[in-house]
């Protein structure tokens, strides 16, 4: 499906990987809803992205979407969205993939990438104990492991996530994203539905 003239809702929209996607969407030719919980990020990246795409095309909603109250009526009736990239924290992986089989029937797709390490805000986490909690005494060995992995720029999971939208036979994939083997899938022989293409 092509996005252009769509609307996409992008959480965690502000910064980071969810900042790239919505600029690749846009830059395909969809409207973005970006919610974020961090309204500075936000204001900011609505504000740069008008400068590269008509200020109309976008939204930016301020919310904590695991906060079902919040997000109850936010949504514009012109911003209504087709598309929802987001992570799967929410509802978890497996049962993720499991809804994806009988969500199909109703028009709807769900597929997960799994990236590497990406260049994003959070990388500056890794020094700060507040943020890392009990895996703050593993800095060390996350440094060592982003030198050996490699670190990818935001953009190539952008395009990970057109490949998905854009190819509407992919439904319960894993998009594994790597900076030695770039965009590939993961292969699970033992997944409890058909899968339409590998
Ligand atoms: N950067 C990396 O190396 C990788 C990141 N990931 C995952 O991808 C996701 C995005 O990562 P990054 O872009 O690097 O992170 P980031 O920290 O740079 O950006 C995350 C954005 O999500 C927003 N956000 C977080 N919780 C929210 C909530 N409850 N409601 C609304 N907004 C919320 C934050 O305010 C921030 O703007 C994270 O789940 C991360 O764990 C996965 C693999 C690698
Ligand atoms: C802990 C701070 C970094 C936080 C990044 C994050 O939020 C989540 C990252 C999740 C996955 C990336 C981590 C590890 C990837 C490890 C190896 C990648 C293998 C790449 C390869 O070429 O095989």
């Amino acid at each position: 499906m092509h996005v252009n003239g769509k609307v996409a809702l992008v959480t965690g929209g502000a910064q980071g990987i969810g900042r790239a996607f919505v600029q690749a969407l846009l830059g395909k030719g969809a409207k973005v809803a970006l919610l974020d919980r961090n309204s500075e990020a936000g204001q900011e990246s609505k504000a740069a992205l008008d400068e590269q795409f008509e200020a109309q095309r976008t939204v930016f909603i301020q919310c904590d979407v695991t906060d079902e109250e919040q997000l109850k009526g936010l949504m514009p009736a012109a911003f209504q969205p087709v598309y929802c990239a987001t992570k799967h924290g929410v509802i978890g992986f497996t049962r993720s993939i499991a809804l994806a089989a009988n969500m199909d029937n109703y028009g709807v797709r769900l597929n997960t990438i799994c990236p590497g390490f990406v260049n994003t805000p959070i990388l500056q986490s890794i020094d700060k104990e507040e943020n890392m909690g009990q895996y703050y005494s593993y800095k060390d060995e996350i440094k060592n492991m982003m030198q050996f992995y490699g670190v990818m720029d935001p953009s190539t999971i952008a395009e990970g996530l057109i490949t998905i939208i854009e190819d509407d036979t992919l439904n319960g994939e894993v998009m594994k994203i790597t900076a030695s083997q770039g965009i590939h899938f993961q292969q699970y022989g033992q997944t409890p539905f058909p899968s339409s293409k590998r």
